[in-house]
């Protein structure tokens, strides 16, 4: 999916001062958010994190997820580099979406651990795509990066996308007796490198 660049303002937050670049698909009008700190087009690779929306975990400090504390070590990573690009995709729920997360909890509340809930419900255990980030981080001049992520096959799709990955940083933070059994399924079911 293309993406077109829309607006970009500066972003205090409490890890220091970003700038948000706002991006819009033409077709479905879906919304991306890019965070940058410092100059990210110089060459140099970029130390980032792509972070799928988690309205639970980011917003209202879930502890059924490990969403939260993921952006929040991310973004202070990036901060005391004093260099990075976050790039926060609108894929709730790994794209299923938040009603349809709140489904798939109530499953989980049931029994099922969290790709049995999506599978139940008719969807792939992982609905994300990520050909976005090749407009995001042509337009922030990015090509080369050290990403933040557990996840194998973000390495992949970025490279697929022709964003050279040089060094994957693990990211193992926010485990708690809530969401044990999710971090687990995550590391036997879907690849994740915990
Ligand atoms: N379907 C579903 N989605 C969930 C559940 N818990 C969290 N999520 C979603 O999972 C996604 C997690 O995204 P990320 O943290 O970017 O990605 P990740 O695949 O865990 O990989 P990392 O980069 O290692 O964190 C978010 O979209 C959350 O909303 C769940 O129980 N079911």
């Amino acid at each position: 999916m293309s993406v077109d660049f829309v607006a970009s303002s500066r972003l205090p937050t409490r890890h220091g001062q970003f700038t948000i670049h706002a991006f819009e698909e033409p077709q479905t009008r879906q919304e991306h958010v890019a965070l940058s700190m410092g100059d990210v087009g110089n060459g140099e690779p970029v130390l980032m994190r792509i972070h799928s929306e988690c309205l639970t975990g980011d917003g209202f400090g879930s502890l059924r997820c490990d969403c939260g504390p993921q952006l929040e070590a991310a973004m202070a990573k990036v901060a005391a580099e004093g260099r990075g690009v976050i790039l926060y995709l609108r894929q709730e729920g790994r794209g299923i979406g938040l009603v349809n997360k709140v489904r798939a909890y109530q499953l989980q509340d049931q029994g099922a651990d969290t790709v049995e809930a999506n599978e139940q419900l008719g969807f792939a255990p992982d609905l994300r795509e990520y050909s976005m980030c090749e407009d995001m981080l042509r337009h922030l001049g990015v090509s080369c990066v050290r990403l933040m992520t557990n996840n194998p096959l973000k390495v992949e799709a970025l490279e697929k996308h022709g964003i050279r990955v040089v060094e994957r940083v693990p990211l193992m933070t926010g485990r708690n007796p809530h969401n044990d059994q999710y971090l687990d399924t995550k590391q036997e079911k879907m690849g994740h490198l915990l």
